[in-house]
């Protein structure tokens, strides 16, 4: 079966009035992505992502290289392209707080030129699917940040897109109405729609994602089954340990069977070189009456700091 989405090195290049240079958004990319998938795009800001998805959602066009979506380029036939895309913003863009929940669903409906029937009918279902048939007929200035987020989505899918570009979902969320977000978003997989997802949270990435794909500086430096991501560090076993003497802590690095040493909040992680040498590390610490070590096991954060380094933390 043909992907969903097929990119071939894809290049994006901007270039201001005011500075003569050119800055390179996207440095040719390819990927390929299947059908009922979520998958990640993740990178430190200015990485290119945003570029990618106004690409893949038609606002944007390539400066080179070709994207294929559902098996039409792009390029040559946006209005069938936009057929199959929605895209899903964070917080306030896009709503318009004045009017009722069913009335921001309406005027889209209305721009995506759905007969007054199915427009009905979709924007009815979908408030009933959000939760947010209650409140349907009240200003959405009244709604909480998750009500927002939901009915963001119903947005983006009153045209009944096979393919979703999710922005931040759920920044600003409390952790019961990201939960019930994410809950919707998996739904979303089980229908057969493929999920573009935006975030800077790496443990929503880890939660939510098939795959993971990690962009910097407009180039793809990770793409992998979200499963994988442990194995893609050559340690997968690491031990968290806190430790106040400098002396002893130096000496943690040199010991053969530990790889690397980095500062984790609350302490400090060992990467391991093979999954016996756990114990064999547990013991040495506890020998030495560090009593607060504990094994655990490569995230995503991992990953994503060995390979983008500490300006992840600056998003
Ligand atoms: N309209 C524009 N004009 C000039 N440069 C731009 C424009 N839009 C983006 N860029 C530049 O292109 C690069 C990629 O930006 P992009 O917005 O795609 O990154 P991003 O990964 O989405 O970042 P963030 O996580 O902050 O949203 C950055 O260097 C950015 O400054």
């Amino acid at each position: 079966m043909p992907a969903v989405v097929e990119i071939r090195e894809l290049v994006r290049t901007y270039r201001t009035r005011r500075k003569a240079e050119e800055t390179v958004a996207l440095g040719g990319v390819t990927l390929s992505v299947d059908d009922s998938e979520i998958l990640g795009l993740l990178g430190p800001n200015g990485a290119g992502k945003t570029t990618l998805v106004k690409i893949l959602s038609t606002v944007l066009l390539p400066t080179s290289g070709t994207a294929m979506v559902l098996g039409k380029d792009l390029v040559t036939a946006p209005r069938a392209v936009r057929e199959n895309v929605g895209v899903v913003f964070g917080g306030e863009r896009g709503l318009y707080p004045r009017i009722s929940a069913r009335q921001n669903l309406a005027f889209w409906a209305a721009l995506y030129r759905l007969d007054r029937r199915t427009a009905q009918n979709r924007c009815t279902e979908l408030l009933e699917r959000m939760g947010l048939a209650d409140r349907a007929d009240e200003p959405v200035e009244t709604f909480s940040r998750g009500m927002k987020q939901r009915l963001h989505l119903a947005r983006g899918l009153i045209h009944g897109p096979r393919i979703l570009f999710l922005d931040e979902p759920t920044t600003g969320m409390d952790p019961v109405a990201a939960r019930d977000f994410r809950v919707l978003v998996r739904e979303l997989r089980q229908e057969g729609r493929t999920v573009f997802l935006t975030t800077h949270d790496m443990a929503e990435a880890e939660a939510l994602c098939d795959r993971v794909t990690l962009i910097d500086h407009g180039r793809l430096v990770l793409d992998e089954p979200t499963r994988h991501i442990g194995r893609y560090l050559d340690a997968r076993e690491c031990v968290d340990f806190s430790c106040d003497d400098p002396a002893l802590l130096a000496q943690v690095p040199e010991l053969a069977f530990v790889e690397s040493v980095e500062p984790r909040e609350g302490g400090y992680r060992a990467l391991l070189r093979e999954p016996a040498d756990v114990a064999q590390l547990l013991v040495w610490l506890i020998e030495r009456g560090v009593l607060s070590a504990r094994r655990s096991e490569s995230t995503l954060e991992d990953v994503y700091l060995r390979l983008i380094g500490t300006r992840a933390m600056s998003v």
